[in-house]
């Protein structure tokens, strides 16, 4: 059984980044989203950048931006990975992918009312629109577009989907081995939930929260027959 990934969401200083990579995260999220208190320039991401030893992915956070602005945003801070979480349509994300040179995870921000059946042709449909897409992150669909700290329903994520998709929203210490025990994703991804404040990590937290992942992924382990009740 491959190890879930796990990506810390909304770095903005250089301590935070070093927690994360030094309590082993797969990838760090830097958001370029002006009206969250994460922001940060794509200077200042770069100079975040730099302190990521190899493979380490640092991820590019959008929301509604323009293919350019994409584009723009990638010629100054070296990202590998884009991560579309506002409105924008598929052939958006697609434009936008093209235009950084970059594959992209699309966010599919699920509600209270969101089937299955929704999940899995949304992802199709991000599968046909572009060669770049690179899977689906699921997160709680809040007004101000992530980053809220918010959980929903896991038990809408058809199975069959979810050991290819980024489990997050309000994920945290206390949840966490829970998450990945049932759902099981093929990674996870959290920012409130190793905070102090916002925009500002805790490096107890991240690496309580990345023990509490790795305690899931030992169950499965031990049984490797063990079925998603979802
Ligand atoms: O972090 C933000 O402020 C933000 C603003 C707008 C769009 C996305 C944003 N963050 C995304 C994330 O940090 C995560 O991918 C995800 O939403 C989980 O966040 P959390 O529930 O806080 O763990």
């Amino acid at each position: 059984m491959p190890r879930t990934r796990i990506k810390i969401c909304g770095l903005t200083r250089e301590e935070d980044v070093q927690a994360a990579v030094a309590a082993g995260a797969d990838a760090v999220g830097f958001v370029f989203y002006e009206k969250s208190p994460r922001y940060v320039t794509p200077a200042r991401a770069a100079e975040l950048i730099a302190l990521l030893p190899p493979y380490v992915t640092p991820v590019g956070l959008f929301v509604n931006h323009t293919a350019q602005q994409v584009a723009d945003t990638v010629a100054v801070a070296p990202i590998s990975l884009l991560q579309f979480h506002g409105d924008e349509t598929a052939q958006q994300c697609a434009e936008a992918a093209r235009a950084a040179g970059r594959a992209f995870v699309r966010v599919f921000r699920v509600k209270p009312d969101t089937s299955g059946a929704e999940l899995l042709e949304y992802e199709r449909l991000c599968r046909a629109s572009s060669g770049l897409f690179s899977g689906l992150l699921l997160d709680t669909f809040v007004d101000a577009y992530g980053g809220a700290g918010k959980v929903f329903d896991w038990s809408l994520i058809p199975k069959d989907l979810a050991h290819r998709a980024v489990l997050s929203g309000g994920l945290s210490v206390q949840n966490v081995t829970g998450a990945v025990a049932s759902v099981r994703p093929y990674a996870v991804d959290v920012s409130s939930g190793v905070e102090r404040a916002k925009g500002i990590k805790d490096a107890r937290l991240i690496a309580e929260f990345i023990r509490g992942v790795r305690a899931a992924d030992a169950t499965f382990e031990k049984d490797p027959h063990h079925e998603n009740p979802g």
